[in-house]
């Protein structure tokens, strides 16, 4: 059969919330939709790819319909295909969207590519009649494990949110299984921050762990201040201390912080990663990178990333991606991450699992859905269907 993806379709819809970080509010958050439309059938219907951006970045509707998804439809068809010509290849599709794109320059593009590759490796598993993770971990000639671990992140500043409120929504993740927490810290003073941990902190006592995150607000003087502050803590991270491409910063932090350290969620390319890796001191034996599939050039891109850390020593057990969505759940049973992140309150109805997934001490089990397994949930299904089907 003449395999072909027949249309690209985008939609840009309000992920909302009223939440604010050390730098940004989600009040005005959008997320691009993209459909990838094929021609070909399964159980009766067209199989369609859906993909989304994560959260922090802003729907990518122009580069999408302007650039992306044309160089695409242009392609000749079985230019895309894979070597048996029975399914799609997604480093094909890829390598067809950076047409005449230069290098460098990362962040202006990969979020839109990021989008586009997540529908494509969805219809490309459904293609296949087989869980993304499923065929991942086939691909790379590994073995695929469906429990994975995911930790809380929320712990924002809400208007009015005292320290009652932070307490009683740290509880509401422990009651729902998670053995790890996050909260955001650089949004107040360093006084009222280490108020606010050591009141989560006495909330979860043992049984669970905290991260915190900075959000690249720090600058030297600040992070160090703050790694001085929060060495006494046994915090399961200090995230983003300082801007991203501030390589220098986060290995003088490091000195000062020896507690396990992570960033890497606003690197948008193996490049980006690379330079993280070889500049920012990071330690391969205790600290996490955040590195986030939505938001930089996708899947195809971060098998390149992966292969990187490889080269440098480092185990993909030390990568727990920022961003909570389906995908990097199904790159971490696939392919060996350390985890993935979870905002179980947050950015509905794009992050989160499939209906009656349930965390359980500190882990999911990936049920057996086919593509990225969006149709497992329901709400999220919904939305999709509205665009494509
Ligand atoms: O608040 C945000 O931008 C999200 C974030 O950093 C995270 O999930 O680690
Ligand atoms: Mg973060």
């Amino acid at each position: 059969m003449d395999i072909r993806i027949t249309e690209v379709k985008e939609i840009t819809l309000p992920i909302s919330s009223p939440i604010r970080n050390a730098y940004i509010d989600f009040t005005k958050m959008t997320t691009s939709l993209v459909a990838v439309v094929t021609n070909v059938v399964r159980d009766g219907k067209r199989v369609v790819g859906y993909g989304f951006n994560s959260n922090g970045r802003y729907g990518q509707g122009g580069l999408i319909r302007e650039r992306f998804a044309p160089r695409i439809l242009e392609a000749e068809a079985s230019t895309l295909l894979d070597q048996t010509g029975e399914n799609l290849d997604p480093d094909r599709v890829w390598a067809a969207m950076m047409t005449n794109e230069k290098p460098g320059g990362h962040g202006e593009r990969s979020v839109a590519v990021g989008t586009i590759d997540m529908a494509v490796w969805d219809a490309t598993a459904k293609i296949a009649g087989k869980p993304l993770f499923r065929l991942l971990s086939e691909l790379h000639g590994v073995e695929a494990d469906p429990r994975v671990f995911v930790y809380a992140a929320g712990g924002y500043y809400y208007p009015g949110k005292d320290l009652a409120a932070l307490r009683a929504e740290m509880r509401s993740y422990l009651d729902r299984g998670y053995t790890v927490v996050k909260m955001k810290i650089g949004g107040a003073p360093l006084t009222e921050d280490l108020q606010r941990i050591e009141a989560v902190l006495a909330e979860i006592g043992s049984e669970a762990r905290l991260a915190v995150d900075a959000n690249g607000r720090f600058d030297l003087e600040t992070a160090i201040a703050y790694a001085k502050a929060l060495r006494q803590y046994d915090l399961f991270w200090y995230e983003e201390v300082g801007d991203p491409l501030d390589y220098s910063l986060q290995a003088t932090v490091s000195e000062f912080y020896p507690g396990p350290m992570a960033t890497g969620e606003n690197l948008f390319s193996h490049q980006d990663a690379r330079n993280l890796i070889r500049h920012g001191g990071m330690r391969s034996d205790r600290d996490w990178l955040q590195f986030d599939c939505a938001l930089s050039y996708g899947l195809c891109e971060y098998r390149r990333t992966l292969a990187m850390l490889q080269r440098h020593g480092w185990s993909s057990r030390r990568c727990i991606p920022h961003g909570g969505h389906q995908m990097s759940l199904n790159i971490a049973a696939g392919l060996g991450l350390g985890g993935n992140e979870s905002y179980p309150d947050l950015f509905q109805p794009f992050g989160g699992f499939p209906d009656g997934v349930r965390v359980e001490a500190g882990y999911i089990t990936m049920p057996e859905l086919v593509g990225i397994g969006f149709e497992g949930k329901s709400d999220l299904c919904r939305v999709m269907h509205d665009l494509a089907e």
